[in-house]
């Protein structure tokens, strides 16, 4: 097998990756560790802050005074807020790395996030279907949202630092190091330890103790930030300033980049390639890079219509009503479709996800840090990536990719002839994604990020360490505060955990007020026929409750001044994502559940859509 001659060939002593593990500040004034937003004072009262061409108001690009009186709310560079107070060991900025077993003549430090990783996250054979029959495309538009949601930058560090060395291991601020044992089965051979960068910091506004706390790189409502960037500068590199147009490359498929550093897209195979997007990510996996071809095409197809229905109209009103209009479909998409599979129905209606929509600007849509935990579902990431096509009448594998070829990979999207992206895309949508509560496969646990030196990276190590780098307190406060179980001993989890991942967890961990909170999330039992437990299913249903409830612009508004008319509205609410697809890509057959392997293949004129004429001023 590959994965084996790849593991005994790895001798070398681990170094610092070549690319970024993780995400980068995309603006350098961001890393002065003080917060530029706590003193500024930005009136929303007018039309000077907001956004109106020919006198309508849409979106800001950075989300600024889509809440008129905390101009802040849900805006691209503010803090993550916290449900709790911060768990740093020193209540300011110190990871959290002490166990409650520890006294304070005695400190015990809680395990190590690899050893949780293996004790707990590990699976060795390549996991079954889940029973519910997801498919990949569900795990990779779950990505595609969440990059229009959260991005939360690391610090400054320089790109060779080596938080593995073993000064720096201790002095650098902006290091964590991940031990691995000698009896680490993949990465011992690489050296004891491998490192992670920390998370970038501000000071918060109210407190005086010194207490640092992340920020949000891009805009928090789902408005389509992922395709149009998060500040005027990131959108000017898209625009092609025609007719309301984005720019696109060959093929129509997204703008090449040029650099490949933030970018994410240097895959050894072929590190050539690159596209431009709204967001840094969208190169990391060709399902993700599909989605966003898909949905840019959507933007021109839009945009094209609009134009001709309305001949009066300038680039920059197209440009702004087809924006509003993609970003409608999103949250229709992501409401209506995704949601309902990712949470029970009982939590979409005690959360009133589908109740009827009222703004409430007391909301504040930011996002929720526990909740970007409770939204990390690298458990479902599928072990390949098959590439499909139509033979006949039915939908068929052609070939199929081990994941450590194809992570950071958009070249993929290019092959034979172009049909990559059409390829990619009937693949994820044909094939189901794997789901076991907690249990993460080699291609996330072990090869994630492959280098050309053997370098590579666990997600799950990272998922935790990232909460210790947060201060992020411990699972059971969550259990208590959204299912009003109080933890004390290992069989109060027993309504949440089976029995054997309560025997996993007691392998490391000390006590179960230790169990870190993205651990202890994805290892609950999921409610009914959904993918999150009761914890995870509250933090989720929370946050996408905010960003619904918090945002102004949300598509079913009825504020006479942004709200679509009537007819528009009906017609927005037909659109699925079997429609966009069949729309933007060059297939003649698509599932109409689109995230369901169990739904069949129908010819794409069978599918509606919404009918843009709808839109004539
Ligand atoms: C190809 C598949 C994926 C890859 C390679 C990937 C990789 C990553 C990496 C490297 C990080 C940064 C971890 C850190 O340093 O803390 C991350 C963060 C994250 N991932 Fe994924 N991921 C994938 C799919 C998904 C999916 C399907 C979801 C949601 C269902 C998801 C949700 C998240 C969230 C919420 C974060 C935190 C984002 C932030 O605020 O920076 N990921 N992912
Ligand atoms: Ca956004």
């Amino acid at each position: 097998k590959p994965k084996e001659a790849k593991r005994d060939t790895r001798t070398a002593s681990r170094k610092f990756m070549s690319g970024p593990r993780s995400h980068k500040v995309t603006d350098p004034t961001k890393l002065a560790g003080e917060d530029p937003f706590c003193d500024l004072k930005v009136d929303c009262s007018g039309a000077s802050n907001r956004n109106f061409v020919d006198g309508k108001e849409y979106r800001t690009q950075s989300g600024q005074c889509n809440n008129l009186d905390n101009y802040k709310w849900g805006m691209a560079g503010v803090q993550h807020k916290r449900l709790f107070e911060n768990a740093y060991d020193d209540g300011k900025w110190n990871p959290r790395r002490k166990s409650v077993t520890g006294t304070n003549n005695e400190i015990v430090l809680l395990p190590g996030t690899r050893n949780i990783s293996n004790a707990v996250h590990a699976t060795d054979s390549d996991k079954p279907l889940n029973k519910e029959s997801l498919s990949d495309a569900f795990f990779y538009f779950m990505q595609f949202i969440t990059h229009d949601v959260t991005k939360t930058p690391e610090g400054d560090h320089k790109t060779n630092d080596d938080c593995c060395d073993s000064t720096k291991r201790i002095k650098s601020p902006f290091c964590l190091a991940v031990n691995v044992e000698e009896t680490d089965d993949f990465f011992s051979s690489l050296g004891d330890c491998f490192d992670v960068h920390r998370s970038f910091t501000v000071l918060d506004c109210n407190d005086t103790s010194g207490f640092r706390n992340q920020i949000n790189d891009i805009t928090a409502y789902i408005d389509g930030s992922m395709l149009y960037g998060s500040s005027g500068a990131e959108l000017n590199e898209l625009r092609s300033f025609i007719a309301g147009f984005l720019k696109n490359s060959t093929a129509n498929l997204m703008p090449e980049g040029v650099g490949t550093e933030d970018m994410e897209c240097d895959n050894v195979e072929d590190p050539a390639l690159c596209f431009l997007a709204g967001d840094t990510r969208a190169n990391v996996h060709p399902g993700l890079t599909t989605f966003h071809t898909v949905f840019m095409r959507e933007h021109n197809r839009v945009a094209a219509y609009l134009g001709e229905l309305n001949a009066a109209w300038n680039d920059d009103r197209i440009f702004q009503e087809t924006r509003r209009i993609v970003a409608a479909e999103l949250q229709h998409i992501t409401f209506n479709e995704m949601l309902p599979k990712v949470l029970d129905s009982s939590y979409v209606s005690k959360y009133g996800l589908s109740a009827f929509y009222s703004y409430n600007k007391s909301v504040d849509a930011s996002v929720i840090q526990e909740f970007n935990f409770g939204f990390r579902f690298h458990n479902l990431m599928p072990a390949v990536l098959h590439l499909a096509e139509l033979v006949g009448s039915s939908v068929e594998n052609m070939a199929t990719l081990e994941q450590e070829n194809v992570f950071q990979h958009p070249g993929l999207l290019v092959k034979d002839n172009y049909r990559g992206v059409d390829q990619v895309l009937l693949g994820i949508v044909a094939n189901g994604c794997p789901f076991i509560n907690g249990l993460m496969n080699d291609a996330s646990r072990n090869f994630l990020f492959l280098e050309e030196n053997g370098d590579s990276y666990d997600l799950a190590s990272v998922n935790i360490e990232r909460g210790r780098d947060w201060g992020t307190p411990a699972y059971y406060l969550y259990r208590q505060l959204c299912g009003g179980v109080t933890i004390s001993v290992w069989t109060d989890l027993a309504s949440t955990h089976s029995a054997d991942v309560i025997a996993d967890l007691q392998i490391v961990y000390a006590s179960p007020k230790d169990v870190d909170l993205w651990t202890g999330l994805v290892t609950e039992t999921a409610v009914g026929t959904s993918i999150a437990g009761p914890t995870m299913s509250c933090l989720i249903a929370t946050q996408f409750a905010n960003l619904r409830n918090g945002d102004r612009f949300w598509y079913e508004t009825s504020n006479a001044d942004l709200k679509f008319t009537t007819d528009q509205l009906s017609e927005l609410k037909k659109v699925t994502l079997a429609r966009v697809l069949c729309d933007n890509l060059d297939v003649a057959t698509m599932r109409k559940d689109v995230f369901s392997i169990s739904d069949s293949w129908v010819d794409c004129s069978t599918i509606s859509g919404m009918a843009l004429s709808f839109w004539t001023d």
